[in-house]
């Protein structure tokens, strides 16, 4: 709807400024709802422009992914308390209202404090005439607790409506994960999962194997404080704050990794190396996994291609790999599903596919929102034609990783299914297996230790969980084309 203009609050009104970090994560939410903007990208810099100070910034990253990942749910509530259709509501005002309910609803935050500051908030970024409503509003909401909320509007939904509405996730997204933790031997597992969701990940650090610094700076990174996984060898969490300052970010050879995406690249390249192998990343931006694989293809002397449709993702890989011996790797710009034109064949090749997302809703807290079951058609179509693309440049006997961050069946255990219908080349292996030989004791554990999958295919597939494993929701499968 057009844009409503309100006039600026009159002096007398705009006497009382608005809180500065509140202000912060409100121009975040208008980035976000008006730009399409990834809130984890807008956010830091917002905060540095502020000058905000620890406490401050820890307040406005609160307030900013609280409001963004319980959006759903606070519209719920609030079509509730507003005498017409939210979607009537000119954006920024919605966006006012969201940040002033999980104030009151979510946060520790005196009614009158969430109710007074929104309204300032209000007068101070839009103008004095939606004040009123905004007041009146929150008044509203204030009249009930979250728990007697969040029975008000379940009271007559489906089960699956319920969860959504309490856990904050679209209801096709809940079917989605229920129907994927089902396949895996994991039904009694939805709240839990849907719980970690909403809870931001840890830092996930990985020194680059055989890179000058790398195994160095990431001891010295638990020296300063970053815990050694127990899962995998080489990686670490870290929560201990600026990560820029650790030695070895800036140069690359220290990376802020997910543990998920390192085990499954380390997995990739596992199984009897031969020196001289040609390895290739079929969809390498930004580069996290193709810097581990280009670090392991040096040290084992073979070649890794990284291959990037997008021109500015290609960059990004490009500085990803810097750290590492560039006689190990090159970058190719170009769509994945024309790789034959190199007239290559390769030993080990990556798909790591675009897709859904629905793995790593933790970073960015919007993504749940903006994802729609439509979107499905066009990525599973692509991956089914990257995956094809792949299996047509495998050597033979050589290794195809399939990898989404994405658990929904449609994109994950369908399309390997699928691929190993329509290709007699292929053949799966049991990637547990392969994920268990290269863990640290703990990793091995947690792999050699599933629930029984209901189906094959989807046994020999890993699928990792964020309630479990503390990673990623990826997934995982090693396929092997048969020898000629
Ligand atoms: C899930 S991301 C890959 C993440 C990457 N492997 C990493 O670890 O940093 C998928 C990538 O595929 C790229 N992509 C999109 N369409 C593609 C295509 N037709 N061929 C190859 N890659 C494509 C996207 O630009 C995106 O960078």
């Amino acid at each position: 709807m057009a844009k409503r203009q309100y006039s600026r609050a009159a002096p007398s009104q705009r006497s009382r400024r608005a809180d500065a970090a509140r202000v912060v994560a409100f121009r975040v939410l208008q980035a976000v709802s008006e730009e399409d903007a990834y809130a984890n990208l807008v956010l830091p810099p917002a905060i540095r422009r502020a000058a905000l100070n620890k406490r401050d910034a820890g307040f406005a990253t609160e307030l900013t992914y609280g409001t963004l990942r319980g959006t759903g749910t606070y519209d719920a509530i609030l079509s509730r308390c507003v005498d017409r259709e939210l979607s009537q509501l000119d954006r920024p005002v919605l966006d006012a209202l969201r940040l002033g309910s999980h104030q009151l609803l979510n946060m520790r935050v005196t009614t009158h404090a969430a109710v007074n500051e929104t309204v300032a908030l209000v007068r101070d970024q839009i103008g004095t005439g939606p004040s009123g409503l905004t007041n009146a509003v929150l008044r509203r909401v204030a009249e009930k607790s979250w728990d007697e909320w969040l029975e008000t509007i379940t009271s007559d939904t489906s089960d699956v409506e319920a969860l959504a509405l309490r856990h904050a996730h679209p209801a096709w997204v809940v079917r989605a994960l229920r129907q994927s933790l089902k396949l895996h031997g994991r039904s009694d597992d939805l709240e839990a999962l849907l719980d970690a969701d909403n809870v931001a990940p840890q830092v996930h650090l990985i020194g680059l194997p055989g890179v000058s610094g790398g195994e160095a700076n990431l001891a010295a990174a638990v020296e300063a404080g970053a815990e050694p996984s127990q899962l995998l060898d080489g990686a670490a969490s870290f929560s201990g704050g600026d990560i820029g300052l650790l030695h070895g970010v800036r140069e690359g050879s220290l990376r802020v990794q997910d543990i998920g995406s390192q085990w499954v690249a380390r997995a990739l390249a596992q199984p009897a190396v031969q020196p001289g192998e040609r390895w290739l990343d079929l969809c390498a931006g930004p580069g996290g996994k193709a810097a581990l694989l280009a670090a392991l293809a040096s040290e084992f002397d073979v070649h890794l291609t990284a291959n990037e449709p997008a021109p500015h993702r290609a960059k990004l890989v490009e500085q990803a790999l810097a750290a590492v011996d560039d006689t190990a790797w090159s970058v190719r710009t170009g769509d994945g599903r024309t790789i034959s034109e190199l007239g290559t064949s390769f030993d080990r090749i990556m798909v790591d596919a675009p897709c859904t997302g629905l793995g790593a809703l933790r970073r960015r807290p919007e993504a749940r929102w903006r994802r729609q079951p439509s979107d499905l058609a066009e990525l599973t179509a692509l991956q089914q034609q990257l995956l094809d693309a792949g299996a047509d440049a495998l050597a033979p006997d050589g290794l195809m990783a399939y990898v989404t961050c994405s658990p929904h069946m449609a994109e994950t255990v369908v399309q390997v299914q699928d691929v190993l219908r329509r290709r007699s080349d292929l053949h799966i292996l049991d990637a547990h297996q392969v994920m268990a030989d290269l863990a640290l004791p703990g990793g091995a554990e947690v792999m050699t230790a599933r629930p029984t999958a209901a189906d094959d295919v989807a046994a020999k597939c890993v699928q990792l969980w964020p309630h479990i494993h503390g990673t990623d929701a990826m997934f995982f499968a090693l396929l092997q084309k048969e020898p000629v």
